[in-house]
């Protein structure tokens, strides 16, 4: 491979042939923008029910790859299967995958918890349930329930953004560097819902640049690396 491209290094076991199957199946997956090649025939098996991490060096390719899983961008070539299917599908897909890839654009006039209420009820389900508030209070944003994005640290609105993503109900998250940003404390609050949604059936592909927040979680590490000249 020339530079600019990158090959996927498994660096700690993970079987691709698991019995549930493969959540997430990538193969030969390539993207180019212009003459420049990023990702070059990345193969990637996620099995379900695992929790995989995806780490490299800036711009390697980490979010370009979980772009396209999530059927946000379109490969040059290659093939991506979530669950056996191709990403967005349809609107099934988004009730069994949800994202903190592309960031969503907020309502201004709507307060944090009107946003999760939204999210909740566009999904079917109750936001009277005391789901919004289980997940508020894991992510230490209880009190910021009537506080308009616009005015929260960049901190506080990493922490709604992920709400915005738990509430949801899925059987895969696709979450790009969901440490980003996070206090030392959240970091560990955030690891320990995501081994509980884990051990509860869910699959996790997640970029990340802190060896102890994916270490914290469990994950396998596959390496994203740039190829030799
Ligand atoms: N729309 C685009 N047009 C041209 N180049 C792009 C575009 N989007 C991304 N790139 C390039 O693709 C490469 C991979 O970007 P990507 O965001 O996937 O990297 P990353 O591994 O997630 O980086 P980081 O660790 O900094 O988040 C980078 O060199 C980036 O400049």
């Amino acid at each position: 491979m020339s530079d600019g491209q990158v090959s996927a290094t498994r660096d700690r076991g993970m079987s691709g042939n698991a019995p549930g199957g493969n959540a997430v199946e990538v193969t030969g997956l390539t993207v180019t923008y212009g003459s420049t090649t990023v990702l070059d025939q990345v193969d990637l098996q996620v099995p379900t029910g695992a929790v995989v991490a995806l780490t490299g060096e800036n711009g390697v390719g980490k979010s370009t790859l979980l772009r396209c899983v999530t059927g946000l961008q379109k490969p040059s070539g290659g093939a991506v299967a979530v669950f056996g299917e191709p990403p967005e599908s349809g609107p099934g897909f988004w009730r069994r995958v949800a994202t903190t890839v592309e960031s969503p654009t907020w309502y201004h006039g709507l307060t944090v918890r009107e946003h999760l209420d939204l999210v909740r009820v566009a999904n079917g389900e109750d936001p009277a349930d005391g789901r919004i508030d289980e997940v508020c209070g894991l992510l230490g944003i209880t009190g910021l329930a009537d506080s308009l994005p616009i005015t929260l640290s960049s901190g506080q609105r990493q922490r709604f953004l992920l709400a915005a993503t738990f509430v949801r109900p899925s059987r895969l998250l696709v979450l790009d560097e969901p440490e980003q940003r996070l206090d030392t404390a959240a970091k560990r609050a955030l690891a320990a819902h995501l081994r509980d949604y884990l051990a509860a059936g869910g699959t996790l592909l997640m970029a990340s640049h802190d060896e102890q927040f994916w270490h914290d979680v469990g994950a396998d590490e596959v390496g994203l690396h740039r190829a030799e000249g």
